[in-house]
């Protein structure tokens, strides 16, 4: 962990059920390769090496996250919402009460999903790079690689879009911490992830091109994806 004027946390929201996947655990603990998805995305957080500390939010009734083991500088609280917004902002308290990790609100938060394993490290730096340099938020996003149709709800074509101004919002997602912590603290309704808050409130955020291997596990179709992806990776550095 680095100790620098302008600190880095990391905060993980894994307080999900996994609804959409379907497993009898939340896919945070499905094994991929032999480790689990929640182990793989710390690690990968770690490696980036900027992070003075990082912050994993669990359920209260989470009964998994016994078993894990992180590297030094990873910390876990049982404080999970009812929505992902909600584990974001009682992981933000957290933060800010100062009792984990000596964090204050000057400082920068990355929020990235538990669920993104495959984050790469260097992806992070870029991000990190990007915030110091405009002094203000951005988050990790894929540009739209597909012809993007609108359609009505009976799925009639409504109009082809023009994919060039269009990205796919993935994590981390970078800001002050006390900033993230205002904008969420004005209702969370509808809000699907941190920068939906804060551009709401009026904060420029820009987007930070990453990997398309940053892709959040969703479905069991991503879970195979990801699993073939883990298994290449341990075959190429066992
Ligand atoms: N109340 C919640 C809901 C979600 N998350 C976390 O937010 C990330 C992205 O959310 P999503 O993919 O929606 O995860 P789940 O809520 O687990 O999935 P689903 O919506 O299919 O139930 C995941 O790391 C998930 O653990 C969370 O911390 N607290
Ligand atoms: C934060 C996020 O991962 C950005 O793509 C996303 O919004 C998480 O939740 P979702 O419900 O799967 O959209």
């Amino acid at each position: 962990m680095k100790e620098e004027e302008s600190r880095f946390y990391a905060l993980v929201p894994a307080s999900g059920v996994g609804r959409r996947m379907g497993l009898a655990v939340p896919k945070q603990y499905l094994r991929l390769a032999g480790e689990t998805v929640l182990s793989l995305t710390v690690r990968a957080l770690h490696d980036s090496g900027i992070f003075s500390g990082i912050l994993v939010v669990v359920s209260e009734t989470d009964a998994w996250i016994d078993e894990e083991t992180f590297p030094e500088g990873v910390s876990v609280v049982r404080r999970g919402g009812e929505t992902r917004a909600d584990t974001v902002v009682n992981g933000l308290e957290t933060l800010s009460g100062g009792a984990v990790f000596p964090a204050s609100g000057s400082d920068w938060v990355m929020v990235h999903d538990a669920a993104r394993p495959f984050v790469d490290p260097a992806d992070i730096r870029k991000l990190r790079d990007e915030v110091l340099s405009a002094g203000h938020g951005a988050i990790l996003a894929m540009p739209m690689a597909d012809t993007v149709k609108e359609a009505s709800p009976d799925r009639r074509i409504l109009a082809t879009r023009d994919r060039k101004s269009l990205w796919r919002a993935a994590t981390p997602q970078a800001f002050r911490l006390s900033e993230l912590l205002s904008a969420l603290r004005r209702g969370t309704e509808g809000v699907t992830d941190e920068s939906s808050a804060m551009e709401r409130t009026g904060h420029p955020v820009s987007v930070v091109p990453g990997s398309t291997l940053n892709f959040k596990i969703t479905t069991p179709d991503d879970a195979l994806i990801a699993e073939a992806i883990a298994e290449s990776r341990l075959r190429k550095h066992p």
